[in-house]
């Protein structure tokens, strides 16, 4: 039998400090059952890994939440790419990467440095700011609307949106129910704007569409296929970014280094995704008996993959909780691993090398001006407030 733990990871303590908790998840065992919650749980690298990339035994199609959908109703219809198993999510994901293409992000970038730019000349001049406010929840909002297409009143529903859909796969508690009342107007607006009118071309909402008008999809798959980048494509950079600001405030030293040698910076944004995860866990459901040190984990079990323990597991990482831009943190699971990895990998990496390449050249100190505050959800480590000093170049 496998240890049993006590430890809820969707109480609120646990939420607002998830790191000091993960040692304990980490040093109970390989795989452990959560009392609280009713099911298994992987947070060692060693395990986690192998779990994202076995995808037939460890499948996402019963739901990616604690929700199984096996027995009930999602919240929505589900995913066409999050929540499908080979074969159909190899024809749904190799649609979006084509529309989610790398080539036609590079095309973007000097327009994206020039908006960030833009916008760190703004922010630098007020001196002290909530760097989450000015600039990770600005940024984002200047660029990704825009690349998807998406029409130009009511963008700022995009954060609440994601902010459901992120508290959704964990149990029904506080946070889901506050979620989804705020955001209902949010989740209408979302909806709507799937839709193929309220899409502009040239965007890559347009382009899935276009997929359907080739055969690729059918106009229903391609309008739910639209709503991956809505829901995924947010929430998640701007914390990307919040993330990055926080780890750099809050360690003089890195930032030093990175001003020193601003080719560091590819590296730093790495580090930042290792050290301060912003998709904390996932699960998995699993389609048969499957032996694991320590027992066998029956069929129709909920696990759940702790990404974020496992890029801080001292079994893989030297010194896992320090912060260093210059570690090679390559490998790290923060995108998830395997056939699922993230499609916008790429988008959150270039919109904080956009960002970071902006601080770095109109700023000299970037240093915490007062604590950071935290927004509970259930699978993001989201950040409230990020108060920093800016001293200009
Ligand atoms: O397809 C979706 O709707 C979707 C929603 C959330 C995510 C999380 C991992 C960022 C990914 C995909």
């Amino acid at each position: 039998t496998f240890p049993v733990v006590d430890i809820d990871p969707f109480d609120e303590q646990f939420l607002a400090d998830p790191y000091a908790h993960h040692p304990a998840l980490r040093d109970a065992g390989p795989v452990i059952w959560l009392e609280a919650i009713g099911c298994y749980a992987m947070a060692r690298f060693a395990e986690v890994q192998p779990a994202l990339k076995d995808w037939e035994t460890y499948i996402s199609a019963r739901g990616v939440g604690l929700s199984d959908f096996a027995h009930e109703e999602p919240w929505r219809p589900p995913s066409l790419l999050l929540e499908t198993d080979p074969p159909l999510h190899d024809r749904t994901r190799g649609l979006m990467n084509k529309v989610a293409s790398l080539s036609g992000l590079r095309a973007l970038q000097p327009e994206w440095r020039a908006k960030a730019d833009a916008l760190v000349t703004e922010v630098v001049s007020r001196g002290e700011v909530d760097a989450v406010e000015a600039l990770a929840e600005e940024f984002p909002l200047r660029v990704f609307p825009d690349l998807i297409g998406l029409r130009d009143e009511g963008r700022e529903h995009l954060i609440p949106y994601g902010t459901i859909a992120f508290n959704a796969f964990g149990p029904k508690n506080r946070l889901v129910e506050e979620s989804m009342a705020r955001g209902a107007e949010a989740a209408a607006w979302v909806n709507e704007s799937c839709k193929r009118e309220n899409l502009k071309p040239g965007g890559w909402g347009m382009s899935v569409y276009e997929a359907a008008d080739r055969g690729d999809c059918s106009p229903e798959e391609a309008e739910r296929l639209v709503r991956s980048f809505l829901t995924a494509g947010v929430d998640t950079t701007v914390n990307g970014i919040a993330n990055l600001v926080h780890a750099l405030a809050e360690h003089p030293s890195e930032w030093s280094k990175l001003r020193a040698d601003p080719s560091l910076a590819k590296r730093a944004i790495e580090e930042s995704l290792r050290w301060g995860g912003v998709v904390q866990t996932f699960f998995r459901t699993t389609s048969l008996d499957v032996a694991v040190e320590g027992g066998t984990i029956p069929a129709g079990n909920k696990v759940l993959l702790f990404l974020a323990a496992a890029n801080r597991d001292p079994r893989k990482w030297d010194e896992p909780d320090r912060f260093d831009i210059s570690r090679n943190a390559g490998g790290h699971v923060g995108f998830g691993f395997g056939i699922h990895q993230c499609l916008g990998q790429m988008v959150a990496r270039l919109e904080m090398e956009a960002v970071l390449g902006a601080l770095l050249d109109r700023v000299t100190e970037m240093r915490a001006n007062g604590p950071a505050e935290f927004r509970l959800n259930n699978t993001l480590h989201a950040l409230a407030r990020v108060p920093v000093k800016l001293v200009p170049a």
